[in-house]
This record gives C-alpha cells, sequence and structure tokens, in this order.
C-alpha cells in the first residue's frame, strides 16, 4: 500500500462511514480530536528517535503518517497537495 492508496481508504471512511472503523470514529470525533492525535503521535515520535530502536521508531512514524493524513482529509488536503508544495521549494 502506498500513500495514495491508504489515502483513498481514509477518504472513502470519510465519505461511507462504517461502525467498525477506527477512521470513521476519528471523523465523528472531529477536527479537534484529530489535532490531539497527530500532537501525541508526533510526540511518541520523537520519544522512539531518542533510544528505542529503528523498529519501534518505524511504528511511530507510520501512526504519525495515518493521523496526518487524516488530519489531510479532514480538511480537504490532498497528498498531491503536498507534494506539489514540495516540489515548488526543491531546489
Ligand atoms: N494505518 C492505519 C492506522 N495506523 C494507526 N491506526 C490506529 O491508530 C490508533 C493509534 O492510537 P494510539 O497509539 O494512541 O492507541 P490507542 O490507545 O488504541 O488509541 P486511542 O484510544 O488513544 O485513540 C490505533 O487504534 C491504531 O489502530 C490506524 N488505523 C487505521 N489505519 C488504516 O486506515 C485504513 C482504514 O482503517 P479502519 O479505520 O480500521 O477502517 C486501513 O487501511 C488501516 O490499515
Amino acid at each position: 500500500m502506498n500513500i495514495n492508496d491508504l489515502y483513498a481508504v481514509i477518504l472513502d471512511r470519510k465519505e461511507n462511514p462504517t461502525t467498525s472503523s477506527y477512521t470513521t470514529s476519528l471523523f465523528k470525533a472531529g477536527q479537534d480530536e484529530i489535532c490531539k492525535k497527530v500532537g501525541e503521535e508526533a510526540i511518541e515520535v520523537i520519544i522512539a528517535a531518542k533510544g528505542q530502536g529503528k523498529q519501534r521508531l518505524v511504528e511511530e512514524v507510520s501512526d504519525l503518517t495515518y493521523h496526518v493524513l487524516v488530519l489531510m482529509a479532514q480538511n480537504q488536503v490532498t497528498p498531491d497537495d503536498i507534494l506539489g508544495e514540495l516540489e515548488k521549494r526543491h531546489r
């Protein structure tokens, strides 16, 4: 699965809520809760980077990436928007 595929699944959960989906529960909780999760996951990345080993860091960056994608979907920001911005900065 690549980032675009995961983003598409997340968008689908936003448009077609399902009761068993964690993603759906985040969209139901709303912007403040999604922002809170992004903040928590960012802190967990920092802690993992301070000596918990590579695998732990991979897991925490994955959690953060997923939650950032949910925040993007909540705010109609797409992976292409981010790649376009990064491309503009590339030198
Ligand atoms: N990639 C992810 C993913 N990464 C992390 N998480 C969830 O993010 C949560 C991480 O929160 P925490 O580490 O704080 O642990 P927690 O205590 O369980 O969470 P809270 O109760 O504090 O909210 C866990 O519940 C993980 O399961 C994810 N949930 C879903 N996905 C993907 O999103 C898509 C849609 O999944 P559903 O939402 O399950 O339909 C699928 O492709 C999934 O693989």
